[in-house]
């Protein structure tokens, strides 16, 4: 069956590239299904209000539960995993996205202004899963961009959206290792040539140079990556390298 992702959000056609490019084609040919759903719709008044001053005080405006209630039982599937992105979430991984990636599918709730009421996701998780996560350590105006960026990142995992399975397999991070350079022709371009060793045909050398490029790299840009390693994923080459 197709994975499934509805998106409830008060700018529905900020997540209109949903429909295009690689999305689209998996979404044409039924891999997935893609809902994107105006939160206005379940509001009561005639204004559609959203929000409301934060109890306590404080800056800005909180998003209020009841039009996220009355969303939420309109489109969530029963048991589906409820996703809100915020700063204030644990991290959104490639991890995280490999799991999300063998549910059936996924809901996600875009927050504006300060947030959505605690309540919303405090209830929503007697009816499944709710993941507060965060794409990073920086504030965006609300979760659309959040969405875009996880439903790209979780659809290219499904079997069949992207062409080439192993071009997945072999990503950045997948190995716990940030991926090293890559070249294609020209062999020379503006004096610069391609290191020597990919163009030898010699494969076990290839697969140990890409490695040790891999290594230099990740130690350099992020060594928080190669502390994070299980024991023994570094073998003697590897500390060589
Ligand atoms: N860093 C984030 O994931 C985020 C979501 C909404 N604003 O920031």
């Amino acid at each position: 069956a197709a994975f499934r992702v509805d998106v409830l959000t008060i700018f529905p056609e900020y997540l209109a590239p949903l429909g295009q490019s690689l999305l689209g084609k998996a979404a044409q040919r039924g891999l997935v299904d893609i809902g994107v759903h105006d939160l206005r719709q379940w509001t009561g008044d005639v204004h559609r209000t959203v929000d409301d001053s934060p109890y306590g005080g404080g800056p800005g405006m909180v998003m209020r539960p009841e039009p996220w209630g009355r969303a939420l039982e309109a489109v969530r599937p029963p048991g589906t995993r409820l996703v809100v992105p915020t700063p204030a979430g644990r991290p959104f991984t490639q991890a995280v996205a490999a799991q999300w990636a063998t549910e059936p599918g996924l809901v996600f709730a875009c927050g504006r202004y300060e947030g959505i009421d605690q309540r919303v996701a405090d209830w929503a998780a007697g009816s499944g899963p709710v993941s507060e996560v965060s794409i990073g350590d920086y504030v965006l105006a609300g979760g659309e961009s959040a969405v875009l960026v996880m439903v790209e990142a979780v659809t290219r995992l499904i079997p069949g959206v992207v062409g080439n399975a192993d071009s997945v397999e072999f990503d950045s991070h997948a190995d716990g290792l940030l991926e090293g350079p890559s070249y294609t022709r020209p062999a020379s371009w503006q004096g610069l040539e391609v290191p020597p060793v990919l163009l030898s045909g010699d494969h076990a050398a290839i697969a140990r140079w890409r490695r040790g490029q891999s290594l230099r790299r990740t130690a350099d840009r992020r060594p928080d990556l190669l502390a994070a390693l299980p024991d023994g994923a570094l073998d003697a080459a590897d500390r060589a390298a």
